[in-house]
């Protein structure tokens, strides 16, 4: 008798960088008001969905083995989340590809999670509107539902509440990955500390930043990226100054910390230049490795359902 193989759904899911995050006062719940563009980066997670016996997470890539495989991974998180909403069990095999640094300030969990969502509607035509899956997201990060829509975008209140921003330009970036990863809530509060014992500089608001992305030119948008969560990521981090350095040094138009970090992402003038740029990194030992990548690209979408 033939035995029916179940088809995986595959869905790819962007990494982010702040262009700007303006971190505001610590709310009653624990987490910062916050104001941020939002920018979605072509360096990507892939994760894939089957229906199983029971549910579980397999991960593959460099960086698997600083990845949770348990009930703590977003993705089986999320996995949950949507199984109790459609009110099923979850009983899926999550295999997921990692692309995006973990811990790294580049939203790598929270692209797992909005892959997932996205992932097992379609796996089980739940036919989830985008409302849904926007509440789905917000409830797992802060990061989830930027990585679910992609492309440019405002977030306010913990970063959740997204205005997109059109813009038909391309950036070309270089990351440099670093050898530890930083803990968001430890970042958020060594910028409370640094805050309370003096006053670090804050970045200025978005109106300029807005206006020379709708531009497209690189040289303009960069003395405009800026980043709160910086002053932290470096105090924690004081190597990651040397970093910044080596980028601009290279040729980078500007360097700044990818939000919490410890990523640094630098701004390139056009593709050729960020080829050029993480060759001199690559080569200055002032990083773990690193990659280039474009941006903006779209959110958590469906590549593939194909045979196993
Ligand atoms: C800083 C940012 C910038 O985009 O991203 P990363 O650099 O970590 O990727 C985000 O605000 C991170 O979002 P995400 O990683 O989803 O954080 P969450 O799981 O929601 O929160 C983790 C912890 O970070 C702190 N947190 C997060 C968001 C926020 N607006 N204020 C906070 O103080 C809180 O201590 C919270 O418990
Ligand atoms: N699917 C996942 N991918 C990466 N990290 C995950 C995942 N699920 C849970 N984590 C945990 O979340 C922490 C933060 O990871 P990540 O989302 O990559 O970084 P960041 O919050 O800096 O963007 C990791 O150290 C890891 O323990």
């Amino acid at each position: 008798m033939l035995s029916v193989v179940p088809t995986p759904v595959t869905v790819r899911a962007p990494s982010k960088v702040n262009l700007h995050l303006a971190v505001g006062d610590l709310r009653e719940d624990g987490y910062h008001e916050l104001r941020t563009v939002f920018q979605a980066l072509s360096l990507s997670d892939e994760v894939s969905v089957v229906p199983a016996d029971a549910l579980s997470v397999q991960v593959r890539g460099a960086d698997a083995a600083l990845v949770p495989a348990d009930s703590t991974n977003l993705a089986w998180r999320a996995a949950e989340l949507v199984a109790a909403r459609a009110g099923r069990e979850p009983a899926v095999a999550i295999m997921i590809d990692k692309g995006i640094p973990v811990a790294g300030g580049m939203a790598g969990g929270s692209a797992d999670a909005a892959a997932t969502l996205v992932a097992l509607d379609a796996l089980w035509h739940l036919g989830l509107g985008r409302d849904e899956l926007d509440e789905l997201a917000a409830e797992l990060g802060s990061d989830v539902p930027f990585c679910l829509h992609g492309g440019i975008a405002i977030g306010t209140g913990r970063g959740e509440h997204l205005v997109p921003v059109l813009s038909r330009h391309t950036f070309h970036w270089v990351l440099a990955l670093a050898k530890d990863g930083l803990s968001t809530p430890v970042v958020f509060r060594e910028l409370d500390r640094l805050r309370a014992e003096g006053n670090p500089r804050r970045v200025d608001g978005t109106d300029e930043l807005l206006h020379a992305l709708a531009g497209g030119d690189p040289h303009v948008l960069a003395p405009l990226l800026g980043n709160d969560l910086q002053a932290a990521a470096l105090s924690l981090n004081p190597a990651l100054r040397r970093t910044l350095r080596a980028g601009v040094e290279a040729g980078a138009l500007a360097g700044i910390v990818s939000g919490s970090g410890p990523t640094c992402a630098f701004l390139c003038a056009d593709e050729d230049a960020a080829v050029t740029v993480s060759a001199e990194l690559a080569g200055a030992g002032v990083c773990r490795t690193v990659r280039v990548a474009s941006g903006p690209v779209h959110g958590a979408r469906v590549v593939g359902a194909s045979t196993p």
